[in-house]
């Protein structure tokens, strides 16, 4: 597959404070990109940046091939983007916007009404068109932002916090879409979140974190590399279960009425089930979280539902 985003050596200082050090990764055509901080991580320095929209300190970053600095308007050409703040005209109808959106990309006259019903289709708000912005629902402004970001047909799709501020069953609509977007458009999505959940279903996550990329991979394999899973174990003989714990050398913590074990080797685990089965009245096993990565790597939990 083809990086469509490359991005190698970048930095970004505000004065002497280092918002972004040096940081390197790439995007693959056609997938679902996540870039997970906290607060103040670097995200919206990079994307903007990315986007053209700020100056970078010192790097390379190229979309599609196009570097940003020495070939702007190609790169802009090359990619929508839907901001963290809305930047719609709420006194305008959604077909106002999108219009005017098509004079700012030089969008030939003859294609505009086209384009706008592509667009709108995607989101399922072809029969809102005539609808004043101001009056639309949380959700339904993001899917007019999301709309207005392709109306250029771009490659690459950035989306700073896409769902933030919107009600889980909203967040779960403009979910649909991305995931529609990058199915049947084959467009390159790149979101920052700071939702774990948004994160495990892109196919590679960046983990940033005080401006350095402190792990890059599919959820899988972090989850994989950085987690373990645990088993819940409920026995009516604690002393013989801790023995042969101690014997297979898990480790465990008493909890009150069961005992939470450290799934490090499978087998281990089965050689105990199996030896202690008759006294074991309950057995749960929980798979390794994306909030464990996040923890197991930076050390504190993630800002979650701002
Ligand atoms: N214009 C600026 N001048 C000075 N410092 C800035 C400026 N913009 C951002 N910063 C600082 O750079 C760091 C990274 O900020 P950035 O907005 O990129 O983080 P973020 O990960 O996007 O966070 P958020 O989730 O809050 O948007 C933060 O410490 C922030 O205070």
């Amino acid at each position: 597959m083809n990086p469509i985003i490359e991005v190698e050596n970048f930095t970004k200082q505000y004065g002497d404070f280092i918002a972004v050090n040096d940081i390197s990764f790439s995007v693959e055509e056609g997938s679902i990109f996540a870039f997970l901080g906290p607060n103040g991580a670097g995200k919206s320095t990079t994307i903007n940046t990315l986007c053209t929209i700020f100056e970078k300190t010192s790097g390379r970053l190229l979309i599609d091939g196009k570097d940003i600095s020495q070939e702007k308007s190609e790169a802009r050409a090359a990619i929508g983007v839907v901001f963290q703040d809305s930047t719609l005209d709420v006194k305008m109808t959604i077909e106002e916007n999108l219009k005017m959106h098509c004079v700012f990309y030089n969008i030939p006259k003859k294609e505009v009404e086209e384009r706008i019903q592509f667009v709108l289709r995607l989101v399922d708000l072809l029969d809102e068109r005539k609808k004043i912005v101001g009056a639309l629902s949380g959700g339904m402004k993001r899917r007019v932002e999301i709309a207005r970001g392709l109306i250029h047909y771009p490659k690459v799709l950035f989306l700073d916090e896409p769902t933030t501020g919107l009600d889980p069953q909203t967040r779960a609509h403009i979910w649909e879409y991305i995931l529609k977007l990058q199915k049947e458009r084959n467009i390159t999505i790149f979101l920052t979140t700071h939702y774990m959940e948004e994160a495990e279903i892109c196919h590679k996550v960046a983990i940033i974190d005080g401006g350095i990329i402190v792990a890059y991979d599919t959820p899988y394999a972090l989850k994989k590399k950085y987690t373990k899973d645990k088993a819940y174990i409920t026995t009516k003989e604690p002393i013989a279960l801790e023995n042969i714990l101690n014997q297979y050398a898990l480790s465990y913590t008493k909890k009150e009425g069961y005992y939470r074990v450290e799934v490090e080797q499978l087998d281990s685990l089965l050689e105990v089930l199996s030896q202690h089965k008759e006294y074991i009245t309950n057995i749960e096993i929980k798979k390794g979280t994306f909030n464990d990565v996040f923890l197991e790597i930076t050390g504190k939990t993630i800002r979650e539902g701002a």
